[in-house]
C-alpha cells in the first residue's frame, strides 16, 4: 500500500491562495514520482477566516491541524482587517495556531543562491557562500508576555507589552540550536540585548548553561543591534543564530533580503508534537491577485515538510535542486528578475521547478 501523509493546507490571504496553488502542483508531481499519497485538506485562517466565521483561527482549523501530520501555511493579513483590535486581527490567528500547537522553534534558513547573487543588495564577494540558519523562539517573549494592553494613565493613552522568558523556554530552544549546529559548521551566535534588558541577562545565562553540554560547538553572544550590522558586513561568518521571538522576526527578514528576496525564504515551525511549515514573508498585498508572486518560499517550505516531518529526504533534496536548476536556467519572478533573465509568473515559476524534478 502507498504511504499516506495528511496535510492541512492554509492558504490565508493576499498572495496566499496563489502561492498555495503553485505549491500544490509541486506536491502533486512529488506524489507521482515517489509513489506516495498526500491527503490534503484545506482550512481557514487569518482574514479569510474572519470573513467567513468572525474568528482568525476557527476551532475547526485547529482540530484539523491536530489531526494532520503537518500543516502548510501561506500567509495572513491585509489592509481590509488592519483597523481591527490586535486581538481580532488575521495575524492573531497565526500567533494562536503557533501557541496552541506549541511550535516553539522557527527554523529559517538563509542561503545565497549562485544564480541570484545579482539580486542581492550586497556586493557579490560578501554574499557568495552565505549559508546561515536563524532559529527563532516562537511561542514566548514579548509576543505573548503578560501584562499587555492599552489603557489611560494620567489622562493619556499608553500601550505596553512584556518581554519575558523563563528558563525552560530558553533551555529547549538553545538545546535545539546546539544540536542543529553540530550537523553544520558547529557555531552558534546567540542574539540578545543583555546590556539593557533583564530578560536578555537570563537568556544569556541559560544559553551558557546549556552550552556546557556542547563544548564541541563554538558559542558567541552578540547584541541585536550589532547583529543587524554584522549581517550586512560579514554575513558569511554566521552559521546558526539563536534568538528570541521579536529579534528573530526582524533578523530573519534581514537575512531574507540579503540572499535575494523574501520570496525565496522558507521556514519550519516545530514543537515536540506538531509541525507547521510557512514562508517567512507575508501576504504581500501590494502584488496580490496578479499571479506575479514568487512561490519559491512556500515550495521550499513544503520541501522542509518532506524532509523534517515525512523523512522524505530525497524528495526534499529533489525540490531544492529543482529550484536551483530553474534559477540557473534563468527563470525569475518579478521580485528577483534581472536583465537577461526570463520573467515568469507564479504558475510558470512552479512549472519551471516541476520540469526539473
Ligand atoms: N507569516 C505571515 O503570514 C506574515 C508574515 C509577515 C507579514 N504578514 C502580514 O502580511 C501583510 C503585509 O506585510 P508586509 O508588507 O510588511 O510584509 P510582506 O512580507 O507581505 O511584504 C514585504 C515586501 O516583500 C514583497 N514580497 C513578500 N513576499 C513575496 C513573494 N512571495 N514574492 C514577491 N514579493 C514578495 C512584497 O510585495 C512587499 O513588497 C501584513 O498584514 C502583515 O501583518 C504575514
Ligand atoms: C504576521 C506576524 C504575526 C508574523 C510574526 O511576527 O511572527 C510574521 O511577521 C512572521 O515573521 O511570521
Ligand atoms: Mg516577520
Amino acid at each position: 500500500m502507498k504511504k499516506e501523509y495528511k496535510i492541512l493546507v492554509l492558504p490565508g490571504d493576499g498572495i496566499g491562495p496563489e502561492i498555495t496553488k503553485a505549491t500544490l502542483e509541486v506536491l502533486k508531481a512529488i506524489e507521482k514520482k515517489y509513489d506516495v499519497k498526500f491527503d490534503i485538506k484545506e482550512g481557514l485562517i487569518g482574514g479569510a477566516a474572519i470573513d467567513e466565521t468572525g474568528d482568525p483561527l476557527p476551532e475547526e482549523t485547529l482540530k484539523l491541524a491536530k489531526e494532520s501530520d503537518a500543516v502548510l501555511l501561506a500567509a495572513v493579513g491585509g489592509e481590509k482587517w488592519d483597523n481591527l483590535p490586535t486581538d481580532k486581527r488575521p495575524e492573531k490567528g497565526l500567533l494562536r495556531i503557533r501557541k496552541e500547537l506549541d511550535l516553539f522553534a522557527n527554523i529559517r534558513p538563509g542561503k545565497a543562491y549562485t544564480a541570484l547573487l545579482d539580486a542581492s543588495p550586497l556586493k557579490e564577494n560578501l554574499i557568495k557562500g552565505v549559508d546561515l540558519l536563524v532559529i527563532r523562539e516562537l511561542t514566548g517573549g514579548i509576543y505573548f508576555g503578560e501584562p499587555r494592553g492599552i489603557e489611560e494613565r494620567n489622562g493619556e493613552k499608553v500601550g505596553y507589552n512584556t518581554m519575558i522568558y523563563s528558563e525552560h523556554e530558553i533551555e529547549r530552544i538553545a538545546k535545539l540550536a546546539f544540536e542543529i549546529a553540530r550537523t553544520r559548521r558547529k557555531k552558534v551566535t546567540s542574539v540578545d540585548k543583555a546590556n539593557v534588558l533583564e530578560v536578555s541577562a537570563v537568556w544569556r545565562e541559560v544559553v551558557n548553561k546549556v552550552w556546557a553540554n556542547y563544548q564541541d560547538v563554538e558559542l558567541e553572544h552578540m547584541y541585536v543591534d550589532n547583529t543587524a550590522m554584522q549581517l550586512v558586513r560579514r554575513p558569511k561568518d554566521f552559521d546558526v543564530i539563536v534568538t528570541g521571538n521579536l529579534f528573530g522576526d526582524i533578523i530573519s527578514d534581514e537575512a531574507g533580503a540579503l540572499t535575494g528576496s523574501l520570496g525565496m525564504l522558507p521556514s519550519a515551525s516545530i514543537g515536540e508534537r506538531y509541525a507547521l511549515y510557512e514562508p517567512v514573508h507575508g501576504s504581500a498585498p501590494d502584488i496580490a491577485g496578479k499571479n506575479i508572486a514568487n512561490p519559491t518560499a512556500m515550495i521550499l517550505s513544503a520541501a522542509m515538510m518532506l524532509d523534517i516531518t515525512f523523512k522524505m529526504h530525497d524528495a526534499a533534496k529533489d525540490i531544492q535542486d529543482a529550484v536551483e536548476k530553474a534559477l540557473n536556467d534563468g527563470y525569475r519572478t518579478a521580485d528577483i528578475w534581472q536583465p537577461g533573465t526570463k520573467k515568469v509568473n507564479t504558475d510558470e515559476m512552479a512549472q519551471a521547478i516541476i520540469e526539473k524534478l
